[in-house]
């Protein structure tokens, strides 16, 4: 294993896409293969909605008059369509808390997954988006998407550790981590976060973390943690990586009510995973938040 790559070291994957060979430790080799080879229908479905594919949760009410009745033969297809909606109104909010962002910036997108965030943020503002991700399946799929919407000149994907990205020193005007942040250490990533954003600069990240008032992680809180590879950080140790970082919360939200909905919706589709009860349970109990923080790189 080398841990020494850089940016200067970019390759390409078969398709083209730019990618820094080979992973920095084990773990992350762990994690590129788990996205390489994931599928799930919950995010396929509903990403084939209208083409943004989201790897995050949603946020919001439930708009029960667009579901229909049960017995209503489109109603499983309405009900995607609702859960969909949910994920976009969340990558909405984050994508709102980033401030004024012109068509000359450059966003930087930490974590990308297939890049729905990403396309969302070309669309609203018109400006760059550069997404990193360990997954080579992952950027190539969010590749292939930004050329059929013919914006790959705008929005691109690369495969490499967030904690070592390629973007020079101060080019991005705002960065975020959208459900990306538990797979790396938080000093690390905001030290990261730090260098690439300019002075007065914004970063926003939506993540689960567990309540420091519980005590410890609750066994709800390890389940997820088993589920997905990852490893919840705590709120504290949010708030103190980014005051070690020069990045100041402007705001903190905790997200927990709007999310529940999303969830007790998601436990009644043919889509379920088997991780809706632990995420549940573990909003209800006050073990796990679902929170926003935006902050200033100051
Ligand atoms: C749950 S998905 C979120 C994807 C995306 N942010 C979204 O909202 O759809 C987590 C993502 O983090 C990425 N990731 C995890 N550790 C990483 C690392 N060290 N460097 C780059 N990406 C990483 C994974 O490859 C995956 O794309
Ligand atoms: C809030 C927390 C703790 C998130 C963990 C990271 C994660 C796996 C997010 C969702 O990905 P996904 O959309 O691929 O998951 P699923 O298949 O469950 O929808
Ligand atoms: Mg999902």
């Amino acid at each position: 294993m080398d841990s020494s790559v850089t940016s200067t070291e970019l390759t390409a994957t078969a398709t083209g896409t730019p990618r820094i060979p080979g992973p920095a430790t084990p773990y992350q080799g762990d994690i590129a293969r788990y996205w390489d080879g994931e599928a799930r229908p919950v995010n396929l479905r509903l990403g084939d909605v209208d083409g943004l594919y989201h790897h995050h949760y949603g946020i919001g009410a439930v708009d029960h008059a667009a579901l229909g009745a049960p017995e209503d033969s489109e109603s499983e297809k309405k009900l995607i369509a609702e859960l969909h909606r949910l994920e976009s109104a969340q990558a909405d909010l984050l994508l709102g808390h980033l401030g004024d962002i012109g068509r000359d910036d450059t966003l930087l997108d930490a974590g990308c997954g297939r890049g729905g965030s990403m396309v969302m943020a070309h669309h609203r503002f018109g400006c760059k988006v550069e997404g990193v991700t360990l997954s080579a399946k992952q950027a190539d799929f969010a590749n292939n998407r930004a050329r059929e919407l013919r914006i790959e000149d705008r929005v691109r994907a690369r495969v490499c550790n967030m904690l070592a990205t390629p973007l020079e020193t101060g080019q991005a005007a705002a960065s975020w981590n959208n459900e990306s942040t538990m797979y790396v250490d938080l000093h690390d990533l905001f030290a990261e976060h730090s260098r690439v954003l300019k002075v007065g600069g914004r970063y926003v990240t939506i993540t689960g973390c567990w309540n420091p008032r519980y005590g410890q992680p609750s066994k709800w809180v390890s389940q997820i943690n088993a589920h997905f590879e990852c490893n919840i950080h705590s709120r504290r140790e949010y708030l103190r990586a980014m005051a070690d970082n020069r990045l100041v919360p402007q705001a903190v939200v905790d997200l927990t009510p709007d999310t529940l909905p999303y969830w007790e919706l998601r436990a009644t589709s043919s889509l379920v995973t088997g991780i809706e009860e632990a995420f549940i349970n573990a909003y209800r109990d006050g073990s796990f938040q679902y929170v926003l923080i935006a902050a200033d790189r100051v």
